[in-house]
């Protein structure tokens, strides 16, 4: 019975829209969750860190759910499994947590029987429980992608990140789910705000494509969902239009907030004079917060076949090389 192999994961975490690129563009960042996964005789979970405090710990997570879909398509049956975790993406904040677990959990449960589902099909998969695939397209694939679902299929052109970009996050200390932030969004747009976005998407997927950071300021400028969610999250309006003129490139919501984001050239010398501006203001607001400077993760998920450990699921994350 117990003949599958012992899966591990490595997801990163994801940053989506960017600001105009509303539920198509999304970036990879080297902010991970790690998945380690095998057949039991009856589902345990063992979910480590502060990352993951309130999710479940039965047949009702995420991670379980998904991985019966893929079984369920792939017309196998692995009915329990044991599942271990542990994440560094805060949840809940805008940094792609659900989708790190729903792409973790697709690509390990596939791995575990054998892979039969191609890359494309988890990614349609991923999209449909998402719902948009900005998100899983970045933890799925890495780097920067831009994205397009038609309902049933996904498909995304993926870029790598140049080199010298950074990424500022302000996270704020409370949580803000993307139903909510969803919800505050208007069923319709006018005209202008979509030729507004979709000039600014498009110039903003040419930027980061071809390393022009000049252009990134406005690039970054959005219509159709910040300024609806902007009253969700104090300092929010002030630091997306004032962040370029304290060193960013250009600043946005990070998916669907509360976090904020800024863009940063690494050549440049405002690091300090920025970290300065954002803390300040999210003060001024009486919003406690934690920054930390990140990267562009170029990887997408990276899947691990092999068997028990002598190691313990938190070491062996630990130290990557024996994965
Ligand atoms: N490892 C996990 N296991 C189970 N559920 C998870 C996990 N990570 C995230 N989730 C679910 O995703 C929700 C957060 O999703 P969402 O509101 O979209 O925010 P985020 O920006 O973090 O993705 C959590 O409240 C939880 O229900
Ligand atoms: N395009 C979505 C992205 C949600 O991202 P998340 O990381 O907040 O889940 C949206 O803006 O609603």
């Amino acid at each position: 019975m117990f003949d599958l192999p012992v899966i591990r994961a490595r997801v990163p975490a994801s940053t989506a829209n960017l600001g105009p690129g509303f539920d198509t563009l999304g970036m990879a960042l080297n902010l991970y969750a790690w998945i380690e996964m095998k057949q039991s005789d009856e589902t345990r979970f063992y979910l480590h860190g502060d990352q993951l405090k309130g999710v479940p710990g039965d047949k009702s997570n995420l991670i379980y759910e998904v991985a019966q879909m893929v079984f369920e398509e792939a017309g196998v049956s692995v009915p329990e499994l044991e599942v271990s975790m542990y994440s560094d993406i805060p949840l809940t904040r805008g940094l792609g947590s659900s989708a790190s677990a729903i792409v973790g959990a697709l690509a390990a449960a596939n791995a575990l029987i054998g892979s039969p589902l191609s890359e494309a099909r988890l990614f349609d998969m991923a999209t449909a429980i998402e719902k948009h695939p900005d998100n899983v397209g970045a933890s799925l694939f890495g780097g920067i992608i831009t994205a397009v679902w038609d309902g049933i299929h996904a498909q995304c052109i993926r870029l790598d990140p140049n080199d010298h970009l950074e990424v500022l996050v302000v996270i704020p200390e409370f949580e803000l789910s993307t139903t909510k932030a969803r919800g505050v969004l208007p069923a319709e747009i006018v005209l202008q705000d979509a030729v507004y976005n979709i000039s600014r998407s498009s110039l903003l997927v040419g930027a980061l494509a071809t390393g022009n950071f000049d252009v990134i300021a406005e690039a970054m400028k959005d219509r159709v969902h910040q300024p609806y969610r902007a009253a969700l999250i104090p300092g929010m309006a002030e630091i997306l239009q004032e962040a370029p003129r304290h060193g960013a490139l250009g600043a946005a919501l990070s998916g669907a907030g509360p976090t904020l984001l800024a863009l940063v050239d690494g050549r440049a010398q405002r690091k300090a004079e920025l970290e300065r501006y954002l803390k300040e203001t999210m003060q001024r607001e009486s919003v406690p917060i934690r920054m930390m400077w990140l990267k562009p993760e170029a990887q997408g998920v990276r899947v691990y076949t092999g068997g028990e450990s002598q190691h313990s699921f938190l070491d062996i994350i630990k130290g990557e090389s024996v994965l």
